[in-house]
């Protein structure tokens, strides 16, 4: 009878199964999967570097095509999974990895017709990397009663994965080429800038962040694992994920959190204001001291500040924010930062956080209705899983999830890269045109592509 824990539910047997490994590369265990889990990845890897997740294969798939009540059933199903509390020695808990559509409303069609609502996973092998110690699991969800030779089955395929993972080198791919570089819908967005800019002047709605998209195609398809391992080369000081579904890959480096709990901590963060870092450390100080007094980002900022306060009130205690904010410098760009914590209120939440502070206006705008209303109607894109919340749940509730900004979709030899900015009144079209080429640089670089074009 194998060493495994049997989360128990009325229909679902969750067996579970944890081993320490000694140290093993998270880019080579996910490349690892390439062969049989190409598809059914996930990749994430926190700001402060202490907690990398890679999730091989779909043990089992919480998902939903709602516009409503999207968070509060995977939230049921997912609690649902993990009825039984019983643990394994080493104490890693299952995680369950994915993502949100910005808008359920937006019906139209694009790349992202294949991706849900809502959609999320439990890894049949999920590796767990935290500070300094390595743990791989191995999770069967069955309603059958546990078969032994089942799981011996998926023993040897977890000891194969990690044998290949620590002992075959990264496949170096041959960089495809940037064949053909599609600025789409450009009119669109600086239309979208003029009439919402009117809109505002009109006190119809005080702030929409609009979005764009570029699309590239390459000579030949860009491997996942190439893409998540250059993106996490040339963005060391943002979060990094990636979650796969069928033939394409939602991926990205992205600064900004929407919100963390561990053990009844909780933290988020206003990400909002943005200028370009400096050519040399001089410019780029005065870039940056001038952005943290400028009126219109410092506008811009606030909006979010407010309104993530505001949720904090609703589900938190002790909340604790700085009286101004602070500069954020990450390589291609310097944004205001603001971090926003507070204690969690009893029988308060992850996922119930995580809906109410969606979209906070860095992704969506003040007030939130209108504003997506106005990007629903005047983007003439779907934005997909673009700026909305991507991250990871455990079994005791605890996880993380950031907005997927400086992010791309991958599918094969096409990436469709997304960005965008907060429209207040002071917004001029260039201006906020020339702020989103800032803001896909991070994935031009992960392509290698030209950043000045
Ligand atoms: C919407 C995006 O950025 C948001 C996050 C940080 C700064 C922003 C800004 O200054 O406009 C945006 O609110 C994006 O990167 O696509
Ligand atoms: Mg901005």
């Amino acid at each position: 009878m194998p060493k495994t824990t049997g989360h128990k539910n009325t229909t679902l047997r969750f067996y579970t199964e944890t081993i320490e490994v000694s140290r093993l590369s998270a880019h080579a265990f996910f490349e690892a999967g390439d062969e049989k889990y190409k598809g059914k990845r996930f990749f994430w890897e926190n700001k402060e570097k202490t907690l990398t997740l890679v999730g091989l294969g779909h043990a089992h798939i919480i998902s939903n095509n709602y516009k409503e009540n999207r968070y509060s059933d995977i939230d049921t199903k997912w609690k649902e999974l993990c009825q039984s509390s019983l643990k394994e020695v080493v104490d890693v808990s299952p995680i369950l990895f994915g993502g949100f559509a910005f808008d359920p409303s937006n019906k139209i069609s694009s790349e992202w017709d294949t991706f849900p609502s809502a959609f999320f996973t439990v890894a049949t092998f999920q590796l767990v990397i935290r500070n300094e110690q390595a743990f791989v699991s191995i999770h069967y969800i069955t309603e059958e009663q546990e078969s032994a030779e089942a799981f011996e089955h998926l023993r040897i395929e977890r000891d194969t994965l990690i044998h290949t993972a620590q002992v075959k080198e990264l496949k170096v791919h041959e960089k495809p080429e940037i064949i053909e570089r599609e600025d789409r819908l450009k009119e669109e967005y600086l239309n979208a800038v003029e009439d919402v800019t009117k809109r505002i002047k009109q006190d119809e709605v005080k702030k929409v962040v609009i979005g764009r998209s570029l699309k590239l195609t390459f000579n030949h398809a860009f491997s996942a694992a190439t893409a998540i391992y250059n993106a996490s080369n040339e963005q060391p000081e943002s979060y990094l994920f990636g979650l796969e579904k069928e033939d394409k890959m939602f991926f990205g480096a992205t600064p900004e959190r929407l919100v963390k709990v561990e053990k009844g901590q909780v933290q988020s963060s206003g990400i909002a204001g943005s200028v370009k870092r400096g050519k040399n450390s001089i410019e780029d100080k005065q870039l940056g001291e001038g952005l943290l007094v400028d009126s219109k980002n410092l506008g811009e900022h606030k909006y979010v500040v407010d309104m993530i306060q505001q949720v904090f009130t609703k589900y938190c205690e002790d909340i604790k924010l700085p009286s101004r904010p602070k500069l954020m410098k990450i390589r291609d760009i310097q944004h205001l930062f603001t971090p926003i914590e507070g204690r969690l209120k009893q029988d308060s939440s992850l996922f119930e956080l995580v809906e109410a502070l969606h979209p906070t206006p860095a992704l969506g705008g003040e007030p939130r209705m209108e504003a997506v209303k106005i990007i629903r109607e005047s983007e003439h894109m779907n934005r997909g899983y673009y700026a909305a919340p991507i991250g990871w749940i455990n079994s005791e509730g605890d996880g993380e999830f950031v907005v997927g900004i400086r992010s791309a979709l991958l599918e094969n030899q096409h990436a469709y890269l997304y960005a965008g900015g907060g429209i207040v009144a002071e917004s001029s079209s260039i201006d906020e045109f020339e702020e989103t080429r800032v803001k896909f640089r991070p994935m031009l670089r992960t392509f290698g592509g030209k950043m000045n074009e």
